[in-house]
C-alpha cells in the first residue's frame, strides 16, 4: 500500500498521546488502564520513558540519504522493519478482532509479530493471519511442563522460527490500578486460547472447558506462571525443540552473560513495561552494559518505552540488533483495529526514515558507528 493510499484511508494521529487518548475512548476505563498502567507506583513505567531524553544523537551531513534502508537482520533472518510486534496478551479485549487484527496489519508491512501465550486467539489462528510473515513465539513457561512442550510444539509446527522464553514474571508484577478495578483479563475470558486448545490441557481438567468454565480458568491460573523456575532448566526445552530460545526480560548484565553461559540465542533487555518490577532500572538506561557483557556473541534486541522513530534510532545506536514496540501497536489496534494498527505503522516507518535522513544515515545498520549517540 502506497502513502498516499494509506494517508487518505486513514485518521492521522501522529502524537503518541493522541493515539492514547482514542484509544482510552473506545475503551472501558478498566482495560484502557490495563492496558497503560505499570505496577506500583509506576516509577519504571515513567523511567522507560524519561530515560530516553538523556541520549542525544549527533548527525553528520552531506550524505546521500535520498533512501533510507531500515532492514536489520537478526538470527540469519532480514526483517523489513527495525521493529518486531512484542508480545501483548489479551488482545481481544482491546478490539474483537484482537491479535488477528494485528497480525493482518503485521502481514501487509511485514513487520515481525512475536505471538503472547496468553492471546485471545490461538498461536494457530494468528499464524493463518500472518501468512509469510516472520513470526516467533513468546512462551509463559507453564508449571506443567508436558503443556510448556505442547506449545512448544505447536509453534514449531504453525511456523514460529524462534521460541522467546519471559522470564521477568515468575509471578504477575503487584498492578495497584488493576487490583483497585478488580480487572483480570484471564477471568474477563481473554488469552484462554492457547491453554483451552491445548490437548495437554484439556486432559487434565475432569470436565471440559465448555462444560465448566469456572474449573478450566482455575487451572489455568495456577499453572501459568513457574516460580521455581531456574537457568537449569532450559536444558530440558533445548531437548524438545530446535529452534532458536531468545531471552526476555533481561536488565542485569549478569544474566546476560548467563544466558551465553547456557547456550541462549539471544536476550531482549526490558522490564515489561514497567509492568512487573516497580523501581527497576529503565530498559535503556540497563543496555549499554547488557551491550558491553554481550560483546556481540548473540544478539541483543530491547523493549520498553520506544513511542516514536528518534527512540528506535537511538536504541539500535546504543548497540542494540533490534526494537520490539508494545503499547503504540495496542492503541492503534483498540482505535481503529486492523487500520490503526496500519497507521500506527505507517507513521512509524516514516517517522524512522526521516530520523535517519535528518541524521545523515542511510541504512539503520550504520547507527552503531561511534559519536553518534552522546549521554547528555
Ligand atoms: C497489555 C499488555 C500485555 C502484555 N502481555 C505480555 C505477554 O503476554 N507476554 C510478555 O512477555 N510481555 C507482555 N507484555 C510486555 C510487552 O511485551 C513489552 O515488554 C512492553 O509492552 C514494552 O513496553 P512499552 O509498551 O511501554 O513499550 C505486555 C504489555 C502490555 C502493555
Ligand atoms: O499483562 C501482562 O503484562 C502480562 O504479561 C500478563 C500475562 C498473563 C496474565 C496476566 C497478565
Amino acid at each position: 500500500m502506497s502513502n498516499e493510499a494509506v494517508k487518505s484511508k486513514l485518521s492521522p494521529t501522529y502524537h503518541y498521546k493522541d493515539l492514547e487518548k482514542q484509544a482510552q475512548k473506545k475503551l472501558t476505563h478498566e482495560v484502557f488502564t490495563y492496558i497503560q498502567s505499570g505496577s506500583g507506583n509506576e516509577e519504571t513505567l515513567r523511567a522507560n520513558e524519561e530515560a530516553f531524553k538523556k541520549y542525544k544523537l549527533v548527525p553528520e551531513f552531506l550524505h546521500d540519504v535520498s533512501k533510507c534502508d531500515l532492514s536489520i537482520s537478526v538470527l540469519g533472518q532480514t526483517f523489513q522493519t527495525p521493529f518486531l510486534l512484542a508480545p501483548v496478551g489479551h488482545l481481544g479485549a482491546a478490539h474483537p478482532e484482537g491479535e488477528l487484527a494485528v497480525a493482518r496489519a503485521a502481514k501487509g508491512y511485514q513487520v515481525p509479530y512475536v505471538a503472547s501465550t496468553v492471546s485471545t486467539y490461538t498461536l494457530e489462528e494468528i499464524a493463518d493471519a500472518l501468512g509469510d510473515t516472520p513470526r516467533w513465539f513468546q512462551l509463559y513457561w507453564s508449571k506443567d511442563s508436558e503443556l510448556t512442550v505442547s506449545f512448544v510444539q505447536r509453534a514449531e509446527k504453525a511456523g514460529y522460527s524462534a521460541i522467546v522464553i519471559t522470564i521477568d514474571t515468575p509471578a504477575l508484577g503487584f498492578r495497584e490500578a488493576n487490583l483497585t478495578n478488580q480487572f483480570f483479563p484471564v477471568r474477563e475470558g481473554y488469552g484462554l486460547a492457547n491453554y483451552f486448545q491445548d490437548p495437554i490441557f484439556r486432559s487434565r481438567l475432569n470436565e471440559s472447558p465448555e462444560e465448566n468454565w469456572d474449573a478450566a480458568i482455575d487451572e489455568l491460573v495456577k499453572i501459568t506462571f513457574h516460580p521455581k523456575l531456574t537457568w537449569n532448566d532450559l536444558a530440558f526445552l533445548r531437548k524438545h525443540t530446535n529452534l532458536p530460545i531468545i531471552l526476555k526480560g533481561v536488565l542485569h548484565p549478569k544474566d546476560s552473560i548467563r544466558a551465553i553461559e547456557y547456550m541462549v540465542d539471544g536476550v531482549i533487555v526490558s522490564n515489561h513495561g514497567g509492568r512487573q518490577l516497580d523501581g527497576a532500572v529503565a530498559s535503556l538506561d540497563a543496555l549499554p552494559k547488557v551491550v558491553e557483557a554481550v560483546n556481540g556473541k548473540i544478539p541483543v534486541l530491547f523493549d520498553s518505552g520506544i513511542r516514536r522513530g528518534p527512540d528506535v534510532v537511538k536504541v539500535i545506536s546504543l548497540g542494540a540488533d533490534a526494537v520490539l514496540i508494545g503499547r503504540p501497536y495496542v492503541y492503534g489496534l483498540a482505535h481503529n483495529g486492523q487500520d490503526g494498527v496500519e497507521e500506527l505503522f505507517n507513521h512509524l516507518l516514516t517517522d524512522i526514515d526521516t530520523t535517519l535522513a535528518t541524521a545523515g544515515k542511510s541504512s539503520i545498520r550504520t547507527c552503531q558507528l561511534p559519536g553518534f549517540v552522546n549521554i547528555r
